[in-house]
């Protein structure tokens, strides 16, 4: 059987796993691509750490050794962040080889560059393993939702904050101690502060996008609240108004106007977002044909995301036997602006802090109704400093009213807005 040589940047959790997976799934891959794969060469930072394959596969620092070796046509990048890995990419695609990568930070940031140069070097560039790690959602809304409109994609697609707040709200653990445990099971970046401040999930949204509305969307171009401030008080509330505290990526259609945003939010006990724990992601995608679909599975972790990898490789190798490489993984394009902020409309939990005299209250709910802003339900706690907590979950209202609550709060200089997360129902 003709074999297909690869070349691979980066042999840690990702790296790891796609070298057991090619190794053990062998015979199945050589079955469905009719191609046996074989990992010639990996390039990596410090090969002392990584003896134990030094017999199984070529060990090195050098670029150059997947560069200039013209057996190896596929090149993995999972190295990670955004320099070099960039400008290797480049070189790898400009040296006519297809390349398959798991990084969420560069497709996010610089895939229209890396899209362009590919087809014109008539190269695949495919990343499957960059959102939801073992989910096939990317290929999945490019060919399976190809004739439908979709109208809305949400989910958790951020493996570590799902582990922190699962661990935090059904195993009592500290914030702390969650972050360290994913670090240790390999579901965090290097640097967890993507990850815990949103922008990991925020990558994910914008990849998301545009497959789903073919609309080119930076992170910078939208709102990223992480679960770093998240305080226990709220996830307790949560569990009493019957939701639970989740990170949740929303795309949102509206009116022919797209809306992306990452932030906390608390989703409904009997919504499905609701079961997905630890470091499990999931994407439920809306389409007005199909209506609600689910995509649920392991969104961090070596195998799950290798499968991804892989399928992204055998993609390309039946690319390779049919010689239709060079086609862009989402062939989708319809630009679109932004949603103005009176056009999107959710419930909201708001949880703030007053002064425990006569008075107070009123000139909360004072406010809410001068914006036409209502609410469904309420709790007030009283504190010992002499203040109160109130909770509150608000009927929809638009996220211009909700700004301007916050500055009418930020007036009237008693009441502290301590956090406002979207109600998913
Ligand atoms: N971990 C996960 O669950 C998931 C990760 N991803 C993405 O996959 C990619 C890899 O992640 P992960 O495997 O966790 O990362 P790791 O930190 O575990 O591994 C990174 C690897 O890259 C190598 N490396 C770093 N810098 C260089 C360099 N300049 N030249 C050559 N090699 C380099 C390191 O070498 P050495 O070992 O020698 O130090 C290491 O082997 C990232 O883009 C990540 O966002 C996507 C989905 C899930
Ligand atoms: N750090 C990421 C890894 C997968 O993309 C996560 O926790 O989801
Ligand atoms: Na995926």
């Amino acid at each position: 059987m003709d074999e297909i040589k690869l070349g691979m940047v980066g042999l840690g959790t990702v790296g790891s796993g796609v070298l057991a997976m090619v190794q053990k799934h062998a015979a199945k891959i050589s079955a469905v691509t009719g191609r046996q794969l074989v990992v010639k060469t990996v390039v990596v930072k410090n090969p002392q750490k990584h003896q134990q394959v030094a017999d199984l596969v070529h060990l090195t620092t050098e670029l150059d050794d997947l560069l200039n070796d013209s057996e190896i046509k596929i090149v993995i990048e999972v190295m990670g962040g955004i320099h070099p890995a960039k400008e290797i990419i480049e070189q790898m695609l400009r040296a006519h080889k297809h390349v398959v990568s798991a990084n969420k930070d560069l497709i996010a940031t610089a895939g229209q560059e890396l899209i362009a140069l590919a087809k014109q070097n008539h190269c695949d560039l495919m990343y499957e393993a960059s959102v939801a790690g073992g989910i096939p959602i990317l290929r999945t809304i490019a060919d399976s939702f190809a004739a439908d409109q979709i109208t809305e994609v949400k989910g958790i697609v951020n493996g570590t904050t799902n582990y922190i707040l699962t661990q935090m709200s059904q195993s009592n653990r500290s914030y702390e101690d969650a972050l360290k445990q994913a670090q240790k099971l390999g579901f965090a970046e290097a640097d967890p502060t993507n990850d815990v401040q949103g922008r990991d999930a925020g990558y994910k949204m914008a990849i998301l996008s545009r497959f789903a509305f073919g609309t080119n969307v930076a992170v910078d171009q939208f709102k990223v609240t992480g679960i770093d401030q998240v305080d226990q008080v709220d996830v307790q509330q949560a569990a009493a108004f019957g939701y639970t505290l989740k990170l949740v990526g929303i795309a949102r259609l509206v009116d022919q106007r797209v809306f992306v945003e990452v932030a906390p939010a608390l989703v409904n006990i009997h919504h499905p977002l609701a079961q997905v724990n630890n470091e499990n992601n999931a994407v439920m995608v809306t389409g007005r044909a199909v209506g609600d679909t689910l995509f649920y599975g392991p969104g961090a972790g070596g195998l799950p995301t290798a499968n991804s990898v892989l399928s992204d490789i055998t993609t390309v190798t039946k690319n390779m036997i049919l010689k239709t490489n060079g086609n862009s993984f989402n062939g989708y394009s319809h630009p679109l602006p932004f949603a103005d902020a009176t056009m999107v409309k959710d419930c909201y939990y708001l949880s703030l802090t007053l002064p425990d005299q006569p008075g107070e209250m009123q000139k909360l709910t004072t406010v809410m109704a001068e914006l036409n802003a209502s609410f469904s339900q309420i709790v007030q706690k009283a504190s010992d400093q002499g203040e109160a907590r109130v909770m509150i979950i608000t009927h929809q209202m638009s996220k211009a009213q909700l700004n301007q609550l916050e500055l009418a709060l930020q007036d009237l200089g008693t009441i502290q807005l301590h956090c406002a997360y979207r109600v998913i129902n």
